[in-house]
């Protein structure tokens, strides 16, 4: 497994993503009607992706969105309804056992259900449900990077499909590099500042609920760091209390008031001894921003994909400094025994 070269894909990925997996939108009959429900499922990363992509979803279409994870869709699947209802799945190794239940359900019940998939040869492609397939190659199971953000990518390529409101990429794989080297210096610089820290709480609003899930995952999976991630509202309201002058917290700001509120909280925090830096992908500055130049695009459309580059590089280094040498999951051999995945049918 070679997470950093899996990282090192992404730009090029991801630029040409939406332009891929346009055709392919453009066809699928599950989005001609502007859905009036939408309920996302997924788990895991896939899940963040969703929790990353809602707003834009939610935006795009004006429709009610809910989240299931795959055991609670099995548990209690939407009822029939005259709103026109659509499902969208995601699982990147199209293998996730429940996942792939809920899928085939949400088919048999007659609901549109468009699955987004990393392996056109997987389970999940063979449901019956409408499959977009991510065209980023492959990433073995284990700590998804590309997969994930390739995954946030194609559900924003759905929305803006839906939003009748095609994606800009150009200029973004060179925007992306750039990113994406920073991130790298970035993640190095709070490594060498604040040591390995005792605990890593990560928060961010809206869509980066999603993206400080993930950040927060990506961090415990590779590292074996104690992580959580929330909403701002949340942290800002008791789970900031939880950290000590060893804890690191890491707050997402997209827009003015939220850099506002991360630099009120680092002031406030910082004198108490926990160690806090912000992710800033707005214009206002704080004194507390990782030196990132972000790629300048309408509408803050995508930034939900590319929020996680200093995320993951931080993982990586900080699982390095653990003595790693070629990170991955922590516990390796953890996923098998839990049987979270069908196996492919070795011949
Ligand atoms: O997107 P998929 O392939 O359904 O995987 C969901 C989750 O399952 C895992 O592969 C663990 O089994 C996680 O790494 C991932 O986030």
């Amino acid at each position: 497994m070679k997470i950093d070269l899996y990282m090192h894909e992404q730009p090029k990925l991801l630029a040409s993503l939406p332009t891929a997996i346009g055709d392919i939108l453009s066809r699928l009959s599950t989005l001609a009607v502007k859905p009036e429900r939408l309920v996302l499922v997924g788990t895991g990363s896939s899940m963040n992706a969703l929790i990353a992509a809602a707003t834009a979803l939610e935006q795009a279409t004006g429709a009610l969105v809910t989240f299931k994870e795959p055991e609670a869709f099995l548990h209690l699947p939407p009822r029939p309804s005259a709103a026109p209802t659509l499902v969208i799945a995601v699982s990147q190794s199209g293998r996730s056992t429940s996942t792939v239940e809920a899928v085939r359900l949400s088919v048999s019940l007659g609901f549109p259900t468009l699955a987004i998939v990393g392996d056109d040869g997987s389970p999940l492609a063979e449901t019956g449900a409408d499959i977009v397939l991510m065209p980023i190659g492959e990433e073995l199971a284990g700590p998804k990077t590309k997969g994930y953000t390739a995954s946030v990518l194609s559900l924003l390529a759905v929305a803006s499909h839906l939003g009748g409101k095609p994606l800009e990429t150009s200029g973004l794989e060179a925007a992306l590099d750039i990113a994406l080297a920073q991130s790298d210096k970035a993640a190095q610089w709070l490594l060498s500042t604040y040591g390995i820290p005792d605990y890593i709480q990560v928060a961010g609003q809206h869509g980066h609920v999603g993206s400080a899930l993930e950040a927060s995952l990506k961090i415990a999976e590779i590292t074996g760091v104690p992580t959580a991630g929330f909403d701002i509202e949340e942290a800002l309201h008791g789970h900031v209390y939880g950290t000590t002058d060893r804890s690191l917290v890491l707050i997402i700001a997209r827009d003015a008031a939220e850099a506002k509120v991360a630099a009120n909280l680092g002031r406030a925090l910082t004198a108490l001894g926990p160690r806090l830096a912000v992710c800033n992908l707005s214009d206002e500055p704080t004194p507390y921003d990782l030196a990132i130049d972000w790629p300048a695009v309408p509408e803050s459309w995508a930034d939900a994909t590319w929020a996680l580059f200093p995320f993951q590089w931080y993982a990586w280094h900080v699982a390095r400094a653990k003595g790693m040498e070629q990170p991955g999951m922590i516990y390796p051999n953890l996923g098998k025994q839990l049987n979270v995945k069908i196996r492919p049918v070795v011949v």
